[in-house]
Parts: structure tokens; sequence; C-alpha cells
């Protein structure tokens, strides 16, 4: 049975500090028993803002960069290097400071790659290469209207229940093109963590751990094998 938790922090700055140092802390604790691990990235704000704690942490090195492998739950479907991919963000903000070897970042294909302009065959390819994935820890944000990973609420993304991975258009939050995990995909993480923060989203947040569905809420949907854990600010806690 799947344990699921709520964690209160004060304001968006801890809560991205705290969620850095339990990422840390969760790392280091996986390795010590088991030396590679497996996680998946967000973009968004509170996202990226709780990498940039990462890599500003003290205690970042105590994590062995060199047997962590990194995937993203979703990406916007933009070439190599935009800065809106959250693969360049990520990047930006930890990965280039840390000795995580390439061949162990799992970016989602860019719309200039290997698939071309199409997200259809860039969502088939990162399909392929996460079967058999099981990441430790997925990381995913919530946005205004409940969307997690960018599975948005009543769309195709969040009604799909056999893929893993699928590109998303017309989305309601820009870019329109996306490549997704799906919630299904979503739920095979042992820990799922959804992290975020500010009274736009506690309408979003209050509603997921009521008794919204997922096609309302996708983020309702979002759970760990093991554990789920809200991360939120007081803000977005709301209610
Ligand atoms: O576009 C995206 O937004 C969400 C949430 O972002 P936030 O800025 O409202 O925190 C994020 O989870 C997702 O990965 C990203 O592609």
């Amino acid at each position: 049975m799947s344990e699921q938790s709520v964690v209160v922090h004060q304001s968006a700055e801890i809560l991205a500090a705290a969620t850095a140092a339990r990422l840390i802390t969760t790392l280091t604790d996986l390795q010590a028993t088991r030396h590679v691990v497996a996680i998946g990235l967000t973009g968004g704000r509170t996202g990226i803002e709780v990498l940039n704690q990462v890599n500003k942490s003290p205690a970042r090195d105590a994590v062995d960069w060199s047997a962590v492998e990194i995937y993203w739950g979703d990406e916007r479907f933009l070439p190599a290097g935009d800065p809106e991919r959250n693969e360049t963000q990520a990047r930006t903000v930890l990965l280039d400071h840390v000795p995580v070897p390439e061949s162990r970042i799992h970016a989602i294909p860019p719309s200039d790659g290997d698939f071309g302009d199409d997200p259809d065959a860039a969502a088939k390819a990162y399909a392929e290469l996460m079967t058999g994935v099981a990441l430790d820890v997925l990381l995913v944000g919530v946005g205004e209207e409940g969307h997690t990973l960018s599975v948005f609420p009543d769309s195709p993304a969040v009604r799909e229940g056999r893929a893993t991975v699928i590109a998303v258009r017309d989305c309601p939050k820009p870019p329109p093109t996306r490549v997704s995990l799906t919630l299904p995909a979503a739920r095979r993480a042992s820990q799922v963590w959804l992290v975020t923060a500010g009274e736009s989203k506690a309408e979003a947040v209050t509603a997921a751990l009521s008794d919204a569905s997922e096609t309302d809420i996708p983020a309702a949907g979002a759970t760990g094998r093991d554990i789920t854990l809200w991360l939120v600010d007081r803000a977005a806690a709301g209610r």
C-alpha cells in the first residue's frame, strides 16, 4: 500500500531548500545499499529552484553523481539548448556542475534531434528508452489548473491508459507541444514527489488531496508505488 504524506513549508524558498536537502539525503541513503539510482526531473519554477538549491548545498557532493541516472517526466518540445527546455534549465542550474556522465543523462529528444520535428516519434523513442527503468524518485510540479507532468485536465493525455510516453499538443500553457510521461508511467516510480508553491496552486492542491478525479485534476493521479509526497509551501497548502 502506497503511503501519502503532505509536508508544508513556511515559504517557497524554504520549500526549495528543504526539498533539495531531502533529495540529497534520499539519493545518499539509496546509494548506501545500491550504487546506481534513477531520478526523474521536472521543469517549472519550483522544480528548477529545487535543483538550483541542490547545487548550492554543501551536502551536494555526498551524492555519487557518477552513479545517478537522470530522466525527465516531461519536456517542452523545442530545439536542443532552447532556454525553455526543462533539460536546458536543469543543466544550467545543476547538471553542468556535478560529475554525472553524459551517458547517464537521458533527455527527452528535442524538436531538432534524431526524430526531427515529430513529437510522436520523440515520445515513442523515449518510451523505448524507459522500458524497464524503475525510477527511485520522480519529481513533478503542479499547475494552477491541476496539471502535472504535461498532462492537462480533461485532455487526451489524461485519458491515455496504455502508452507510457506521449506527445502532447495544444497545451493551455506554452509552449503548446510537449512530450510527457503518462500518469500510469508516473505511477511506476517508487516515490513521486509533487512539489509546488504559491497561492495560485492552492485550489488545485486542495482538490487533488480531496476527492477530485484525475481527469479534472491530473495531479491527483500522480502517486508513487511506495511513497507519494506532497511538498508545498504555506500559500499552496491553502485549506
Ligand atoms: O511547464 C511546466 O510546468 C509545470 C509546473 O510549473 P510551475 O512553474 O508552475 O511550477 C512543471 O511541472 C512541468 O515540468 C513543466 O514542463
